[in-house]
């Protein structure tokens, strides 16, 4: 089973992932980008204030078709849980946010169309919920990502996703204090997979 963490940076996905790590010593924990060469260009292209919007894409499109063959899959075939510090849903909020400055037209469904012909998409994603401002703050501005008027139009973006998929979303109030958003987190990780073993008894 693929497990999803997303939001706007800040909004404590890392906070979260690490604190699973100890309840599933089994589950191979992941994350996008990734600590391959491809997420080295990733980096290197956010770090350029006047990278290609489309060319920045297609490097974390790159990140991630690695990320799939190399990581997600395999593990997924060998039955494991896996729980993934954000996946495709970030390109489909992040960059459709940012081709939103280019002629491109819709760009939302534009980046889900390069995923839809080769990604696995998540059986569940966990979205930790945060206003623009907290999340600006809380990240403190270390890629040119973290600024409130940009994650404004980025959270506009998974909340096309989440009204698109609502089954599949598990939306949480990352606002609370941080030991109840990791409570919660562990609580919707044990339901989920309650709920897929019921189904793959049934
Ligand atoms: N619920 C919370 N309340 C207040 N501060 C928090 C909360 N969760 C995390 N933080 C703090 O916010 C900062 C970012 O947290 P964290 O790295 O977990 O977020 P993230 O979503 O992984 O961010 P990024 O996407 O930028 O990596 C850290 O300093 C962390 O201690
Ligand atoms: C996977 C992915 C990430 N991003 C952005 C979102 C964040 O600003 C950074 C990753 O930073 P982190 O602190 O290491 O989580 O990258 C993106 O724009 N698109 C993506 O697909």
């Amino acid at each position: 089973m693929l497990i999803t963490l997303e939001g706007l940076d800040g909004s404590g996905k890392t906070t979260a992932w690490e604190a699973l790590h100890d309840a599933y010593p089994d589950a191979v924990f992941t994350r996008e980008p990734t600590e391959s060469w491809y997420g080295d260009a990733v980096y290197r292209s956010m770090s350029d204030e006047d990278a290609d919007p489309l060319a920045e894409l297609f490097l974390f499109t790159a990140d991630h078709a690695d990320h799939l063959s190399r990581v997600i899959r395999p593990a997924l075939e060998a039955g494991k849980l896996v729980v993934s510090d954000r996946y495709s849903d970030s390109r489909f909020a992040y960059q459709a946010a940012t081709l939103s400055e280019t002629d491109l037209t819709r760009p939302l469904e534009y980046v889900q169309g390069i995923h839809a012909a080769f990604s696995r998409p998540p059986d569940a994603t966990i979205y930790l919920d945060v206003d623009p401002e907290t999340a600006a703050a809380r990240a403190g501005a270390t890629n040119k990502f973290e600024r409130a008027e940009y994650l404004a139009a980025v959270r506009d973006n998974y909340e096309e996703l989440i009204e698109a998929n609502p089954e599949r979303f598990v939306r949480i109030d990352a606002t609370e204090p941080p030991e109840d958003v990791v409570e919660m987190v562990e609580r919707s990780v044990e339901r989920l997979l309650r709920e897929r073993e019921r189904r793959d008894g049934a």
